[in-house]
C-alpha cells in the first residue's frame, strides 16, 4: 500500500498521457523536455538535500515530475511555471497521485525571470531545485540567487556543458561570466551527469546536474560594481586585462593602476581571475580616483 507521505511518480506512460490529456506539443521554445524516469527524480531530490524545514523553489514544473518527488519531501513546494496550460494542471495532477501533500504546494503561472521577492513574499523559498529549460538556465540561478537572499541551497538540472561552465574554476577551459557571478553567491559543484534517455522528448544534448552552498557575499562593493569589471574582462578575454579592462577604467594607464593595487599582473587574462580578485579589483576603482575626470581631462 501506498505511504501517504509518498506521491506516486510519474513514468513514461503517465508522462505521455498528462501531454496527450492537456493536447500539448512540448516546445524546443520553453525547453519543454520532461523527466519520465522515477529514478531520476529520486536521485536529483536525494543530492539536492532537500528537508523537512526547507520551503522549495521549482521553475518549470512542467507535468510535474520533479514536483511530485520534491513535495514527500519538503515542507512546500512554489512552483513557477510561465505556461498556462501546465501550471493550470499541475495542481489537479498532485491531486490525484498525491492527495495527502497537495496542500504543500503553491503554483504560479509566471516567468520566472520577473520573479521578485515580494511575489513570494508569505512564503520565503530556501531551496532552488529545478529541471531548467535549457536556454534560460544560467540567468535564471543568477536572477533568483540575487532576488531571494532567503534561498540557502539548491540542485539544478541543465545542459552538461552549462553545468560545466557554472561550477568552473579559474584557470579552466570553461571558466568564465556564468562560473564568476555564479561563485559571487556560492559554493558552486558540479554532480552526477544525467542521460538524455530520461527526458521526452530525447533532447540533442546530455545534461547535467549543478549543486550550490550559499555563500556570505565576498565583498562590501555592491554586486553590480563587481559585475560590471567582471563583463568587461570576459567581453575580450584573449586580451590582456590591462587590455581588456582599458575602457571601463577610463584608459589602460589607469586599469594597470587599478590591477596594480589590486595585486592582479596587468598582463594576466580575466580567466585566470577568482571571484575575490574582481572584487579587489572593484574596490581599487572605487578608492583611487579617476585623476582624469576631476581634471576634466575625459
Ligand atoms: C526541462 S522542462 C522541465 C519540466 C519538469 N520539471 C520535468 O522535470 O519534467 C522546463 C520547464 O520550464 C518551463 N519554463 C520555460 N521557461 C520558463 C520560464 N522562463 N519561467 C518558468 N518556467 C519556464 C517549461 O514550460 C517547462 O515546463
Amino acid at each position: 500500500m501506498q505511504d501517504q507521505q509518498s506521491a506516486r511518480l510519474l513514468g513514461p506512460a503517465e508522462v505521455r498521457r498528462l501531454a496527450e490529456d492537456l493536447g500539448m506539443r512540448p516546445t524546443k521554445k520553453l525547453g519543454q523536455n520532461f523527466v519520465h524516469d522515477p529514478n531520476t527524480v529520486r536521485r536529483i531530490v536525494a543530492t539536492s538535500g532537500v528537508t523537512a524545514e526547507d520551503v522549495v523553489l521549482e521553475v518549470g514544473p512542467g507535468l510535474g515530475s520533479l514536483t511530485l518527488g520534491l513535495l514527500s519531501t519538503a515542507q512546500a513546494v512554489t512552483a513557477v511555471e510561465v505556461d498556462a496550460a501546465l501550471a493550470a494542471t499541475l495542481p489537479r495532477t498532485v491531486a490525484e497521485r498525491a492527495p495527502a501533500l497537495v496542500d504543500r504546494l503553491r503554483t504560479v503561472e509566471a516567468d520566472a525571470l520577473s520573479l521578485r521577492e515580494r511575489d513570494l513574499a508569505d512564503r520565503a523559498p530556501t531551496a532552488l531545485v529545478a529541471n531548467l529549460p535549457y536556454n534560460v538556465a544560467v540567468p535564471v540561478v543568477l536572477h533568483l540567487l540575487a532576488e531571494f537572499p532567503t534561498l540557502r541551497h539548491g540542485l539544478v538540472m541543465v545542459q552538461a556543458e552549462v553545468a560545466d561552465r557554472m561550477a568552473a574554476k579559474p584557470g579552466s577551459r570553461t571558466y568564465g561570466v556564468p562560473s564568476a557571478k555564479a561563485a559571487w553567491f556560492a559554493d558552486v559543484r558540479r554532480e552526477g551527469p544525467v542521460p538524455r534517455g530520461v527526458f521526452w522528448p530525447v533532447p540533442n544534448v546530455d545534461s547535467g546536474l549543478v549543486s550550490f552552498t550559499r555563500t556570505e557575499p565576498p565583498s562590501t562593493v555592491a554586486r553590480e560594481q563587481v559585475f560590471r569589471v567582471l563583463d568587461a574582462a570576459f567581453a575580450q578575454r584573449r586580451k590582456t586585462l590591462r587590455s581588456a579592462l582599458s575602457k571601463w577604467a577610463g584608459s589602460a594607464a589607469r586599469a594597470e593602476t587599478l590591477l596594480r593595487a589590486a595585486g592582479v599582473p596587468p598582463s594576466s587574462r580575466g580567466e585566470q581571475l577568482a571571484v575575490s580578485d574582481f572584487v579587489r579589483i572593484a574596490e581599487a576603482a572605487r578608492d583611487i580616483p579617476d585623476d582624469s575626470e576631476s581634471s576634466g581631462a575625459r
